[in-house]
């Protein structure tokens, strides 16, 4: 058997992990057809290439059906509860970097830190009857965020994609996102808190702890770490 590397199977994080293995004399490549969900490992014996969506690659590490994955930090965080005892940190590959943040509507001009975000949930749900909605699809950490900070008086509303159009579609009151040039939020009349970002994330290689690996697939990881340094 070989070992299995999960790597996302579409957009920059691909492209950018095949260069960052290239880098280090290991070619990765999707084979067949376009649309086709295979690839093919060179430079590296005993290695299987699995492509997968970067937010199931948290999960397939968990289950020990993938030993190596490349995904952000912000998504391990964010599907993993205790994600330390599931998947060991094997190197951050230096892209894919963006910042989880909240952001609340540029003409809130008494609203800049999370304490005025605090103040302003309290006012939101006196005056309108219901909660401050947040959208989000990183629930997890803003729930566990905004509970050390002390902000209670809001709702999350599931947002998977488009999160920053939900304030002006009225479906939310603020957004929490992943940013990194903020063009997206500016377009979108949003301003981030002040207080800092909730996380910096990064595209990092993972490797699971609960994936059992047998002798051969022993000699291949310790041949294949040894090339990435
Ligand atoms: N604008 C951005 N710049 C840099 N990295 C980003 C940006 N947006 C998202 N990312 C990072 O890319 C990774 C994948 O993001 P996302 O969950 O949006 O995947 P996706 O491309 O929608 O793929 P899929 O839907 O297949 O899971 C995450 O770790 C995220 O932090
Ligand atoms: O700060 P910026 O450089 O503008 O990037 C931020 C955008 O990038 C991500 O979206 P993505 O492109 O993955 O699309 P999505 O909305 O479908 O998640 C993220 O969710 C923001 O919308």
């Amino acid at each position: 058997m070989s070992i299995k590397l999960g790597v996302p199977s579409k957009g920059r994080l691909m492209d950018k992990t095949f260069d960052w293995f290239r880098a280090r004399g290991i070619e990765l490549s999707r084979t067949g057809s376009e649309r086709e969900y295979a690839g093919a490992v060179k430079g590296v014996g005993g290695v299987e290439l699995v492509l997968l969506s970067a937010g199931e690659i948290p999960r397939e590490l968990a289950a020990g059906r993938i030993h190596l994955g490349v995904t952000g930090t912000d998504l391990v965080r964010e599907k993993l509860g205790r994600w330390e005892q599931q998947v060991q940190e094997v190197a951050p590959l230096g892209f894919g970097q963006a910042d989880l943040i909240i952001a609340v509507p540029g003409c809130w001009s008494d609203v800049d830190t999370l304490d005025d975000l605090d103040a302003a949930a309290a006012a939101f749900r006196q005056n309108h009857g219901f909660r401050m909605r947040i959208a989000t699809k990183y629930h997890r950490l803003v729930r566990d965020y905004l509970r050390e900070n002390g902000v209670a008086d809001y709702q999350l509303v599931d947002s998977q994609g488009a999160t920053e159009g939900t304030v002006k579609n009225l479906t939310s009151e603020a957004v929490a996102d992943i940013t990194s040039t903020g063009e997206t939020l500016r377009a979108n009349h949003l301003k981030i808190l002040t207080d800092g970002p909730i996380l910096r994330s990064q595209a990092t290689l993972w490797r699971s702890r609960v994936a059992v690996t047998s002798g051969d697939e022993k000699v291949a990881m310790r041949a294949l770490l040894n090339k990435l340094g």
